[in-house]
């Protein structure tokens, strides 16, 4: 096979290297970390019977993001397809193109302006547990994780479709059990070539739970649906304004929900199905990724007081001893905290990996990949390279002053990917 001319660890016939994955998800991402230092920088492997290249430079990174013709996704997107359907995430063709070009007003700033409140309340109540834990731990250390990821939660519930679920302060919810499950669930299918095939993993207890979780949560999207659009369908025959907020507790904000609404309604692109797969796939995608960035970004914060004190003066800076709630305007004044995200996003990326889909002969440096191929691009591996960040496990917001971030690949630096499909939701 043509790709076997990259270098790669050594294969079984059929299994290709798929055994040294099918372990904790710990254990696999050491192995993979591993490999891709020894192969840098390009390796090849077998995922069952496919091939996978991995480009490890940013040079060779950046033929496959800038492309507009390898925007398919890897095989493993089909096993989210059943929760997400083939909304924005894992769509491709011009089914891709047509929602990405709809979905992209969503994401203006003047949308994302009015959820900074959103924002601010639900920090505020994850500030008030935070304090309550540490002074019913006697100061030992807290498990932020699951505090952090229930705040952010509420919080793209709250803008995605403008409801709450409240798991901050109920955290027994059976949409968020099923959240948390469905992700494992799908890791750990994604690992087991053995369980790829619909008809195997129906069959497992893998499969029976993946089933169970998903009826929780699309039973709750489309409740939520449903209520809106018999809201919006009042308000539009009483002459109501359709999307802000009313007196039933919503908050004078558009949710995306709404946005999807109005275009269904306007020019009927959107059917109910259609809705459905794009808000479970703004709950996936604006969910975890913001609450393992928070998380690690506090966990540095904890591990780097000098770090800690500069963004405190920072924000004394801009708030003195107001109490006050932060603005839209206020946050690009948090220069030094900017530099503080995006060097725990270089560190730790919310999304490591991604994965692409060979669709028509891929050619570069002197390899040539037929139909088929996978592509692997390791967010992390590029974030964690000596050669492109001296020192890489040192947590140094400095890396990313302007003089110091000059004359670096473009592509050195991707956590929400680039190109054509990037994160639609990276100032969110
Ligand atoms: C720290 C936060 C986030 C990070 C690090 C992140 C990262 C990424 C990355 C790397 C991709 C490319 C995925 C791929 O090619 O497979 C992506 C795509 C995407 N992200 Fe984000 N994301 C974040 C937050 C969000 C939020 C808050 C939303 C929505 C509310 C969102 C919605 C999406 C969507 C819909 C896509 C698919 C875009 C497309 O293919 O056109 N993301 N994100």
């Amino acid at each position: 096979h043509e790709v076997d001319k990259v270098p790669g660890p050594p294969t079984l016939p059929l299994i290709g290297n798929s055994l040294s994955f099918a372990t904790s998800r710990e254990e696999a991402y050491k192995k993979m970390m591993q490999l891709t230092k020894t192969y840098y920088p390009l390796m090849r492997t077998w995922m069952g019977p496919n091939p996978v290249i991995h480009p490890l430079d940013p040079r060779t990174v950046e033929v496959i993001l800038t492309s507009s013709q390898h925007i398919t996704k890897s095989l493993e997107y089909g096993f989210i397809s059943d929760w997400l359907g083939t909304g924005l995430l894992t769509s491709t063709g011009s089914k891709w193109h047509s929602r990405r070009k709809l979905l992209t007003p969503a994401f203006h700033f003047k949308i994302l302006e009015q959820f900074v409140p959103v924002f601010a309340e639900n920090t505020a109540i994850l500030v008030e547990i935070l304090k309550k834990k540490i002074k019913s731990n006697n100061s030992a250390p807290v498990n932020i994780v699951p505090l952090v990821t229930h705040c952010a939660l509420d919080i793209i519930c709250e803008t995605a479709m403008g409801t709450s679920v409240h798991a901050q302060t109920d955290s027994e919810s059976e949409y968020v059990s099923a959240m948390y499950e469905i992700t494992d669930l799908i890791v750990y299918r994604m690992l087991r070539p053995w369980l790829h095939p619909d008809f195997i993993h129906d069959m497992t207890p893998t499969g029976r739970n993946f089933k169970r979780c998903l009826k929780t949560l699309h039973g709750f999207t489309n409740n939520v649906i449903q209520e809106r659009k018999e809201e919006f369908r009042r308000r539009k025959a009483s002459g109501e304004p359709t999307h802000d907020g009313d007196d039933i507790g919503m908050k004078k904000r558009t949710a995306f929900l709404d946005l999807l609404l109005e275009m269904s309604e306007g020019k009927g692109e959107f059917s109910d199905e259609d809705i459905r797969e794009e808000v479970d796939t703004f709950m996936f995608e604006g969910h975890d990724t913001t609450a393992m960035a928070m998380s690690w970004g506090l966990y540095y914060l904890g591990c780097n007081p000098d770090v800690q004190q500069k963004c405190v003066e920072e924000l004394e800076e801009i708030f003195g001893d107001d109490n006050r709630a932060p603005t839209y305007t206020d946050l690009s004044q948090m220069k030094y905290l900017e530099r503080v995200i995006k060097e725990t996003l270089r560190l730790r990326p919310s999304v490591f990996m991604i994965g692409r889909q060979v669709t028509t002969d891929l050619k570069f440096d002197g390899f040539s990949f037929p139909k088929g191929t996978g592509i692997y691009l390791h967010i992390i591996s590029i974030h964690q390279n000596p050669k492109l960040y001296p020192n890489p496990e040192k947590f140094d917001p400095d890396r990313f002053l302007p003089e110091n971030a000059l004359g670096r690949h473009p592509y050195a630096y991707i956590p929400f990917s680039a190109g054509p499909r990037n994160c639609i939701g990276l100032i969110f």
